[in-house]
């Protein structure tokens, strides 16, 4: 599973970027795309075994052997909440660091963000969404409340040079509140990207949404954030992930892109 982003060439660093997509005929996608593996926090974070941190490690490091520029690898998370990611201080310290490539790890909170930052974490990214009922299972608290959370990590790690990025989840639909208005999306995504977050990734947690229902998200979000500083992360729940996938590229031609992972999201009740 990996988040696929376009890259503009002044953003191109280092280590090619695995070429998803070149141009097409119709000259409609983009030449380049940037992934950014998201398995080993993403994927990882939902097995019911715990899966055990050497082999974590040893997978992150055959994600870097095979090029990709971006390997998301654990969260600072509650081990609470996220049994499978309370090893994620040994995880980012243990992972070979490969010249060039990027290992963010997800931080919900000032505390998250001290700790990874403590393990040697050189970016990080912030994760709200789109919808109250979501942001208070997963987070604990409202959009609003999120929001002060992470202008706090924000502030903190301007200060330190750190970037950030940041999650929207529930552009397409909610588990709990159902559809969500592209208003909202663009909202709370203008709001990350204010507060200084090079990059917004558009999250369709639960997978349920249709290529048409993409559309209307990012025509709403490319109104309020730059094109080159969006992506898009894809659940393959329903099997749309990659239709999904392709409606963003095509139509929008500058759209980064997330490819979707294979499980459902775990609700928690
Ligand atoms: C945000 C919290 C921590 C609030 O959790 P809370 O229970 O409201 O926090 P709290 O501040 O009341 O603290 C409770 C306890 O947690 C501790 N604590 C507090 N913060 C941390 C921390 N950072 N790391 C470690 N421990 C922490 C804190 O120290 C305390 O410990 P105690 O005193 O009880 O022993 C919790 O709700 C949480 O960890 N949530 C994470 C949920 C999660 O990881 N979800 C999956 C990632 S999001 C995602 O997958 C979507 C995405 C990104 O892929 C995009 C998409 O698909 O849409």
């Amino acid at each position: 599973m990996a988040t696929v982003r376009r890259v503009l060439p002044r953003r191109l660093v280092g280590l090619a970027s695995l070429r998803a997509v070149s141009t097409s005929s119709a000259g409609t996608f983009p030449k380049r795309v940037k992934i950014v593996e998201v398995g080993p926090r993403d994927g990882l974070q939902n097995e019911k075994n715990i899966v055990p941190t050497a082999t974590k490690i040893k997978l992150i490091d055959m994600l870097s052997e095979a090029g990709l520029p971006v390997v998301e690898a654990t969260s600072f998370v509650s081990p609470k909440w996220v049994p499978q990611m309370a090893d994620h201080a040994e995880v980012l310290k243990g992972i070979q660091k490969f010249p060039g490539i990027n290992y963010p790890v997800l931080t919900p909170n000032f505390k998250g963000y001290q700790a990874a930052v403590a393990a040697g974490a050189k970016e990080v990214a912030i994760f709200g969404a789109a919808s109250e009922l979501f942001t208070r299972k997963n987070i604990n608290c409202s959009i609003d409340e999120s929001l002060q959370r992470f202008d706090e990590i924000l502030k903190a790690a301007q200060a330190a040079s750190i970037p950030v990025r940041g999650y929207v989840s529930c552009v397409l639909g909610c588990p709990y509140e159902g559809k969500i208005s592209p208003a909202k999306v663009a909202e709370v995504a203008k709001k990350l990207y204010s507060m200084g977050c090079y990059e917004i990734s558009l999250g369709d947690t639960i997978g349920v949404g249709t290529p048409g229902i993409m559309r209307d998200m990012l025509s709403a979000v490319m109104h309020e954030v730059p094109v080159a500083a969006l992506a898009v992360h894809c659940h393959d729940t329903y099997g749309q992930a990659l239709a999904n996938t392709l409606m963003a590229l095509q139509d929008l031609e500058a759209v980064p892109m997330h490819k979707g992972r294979l499980e459902t999201w775990p609700l928690r009740t």
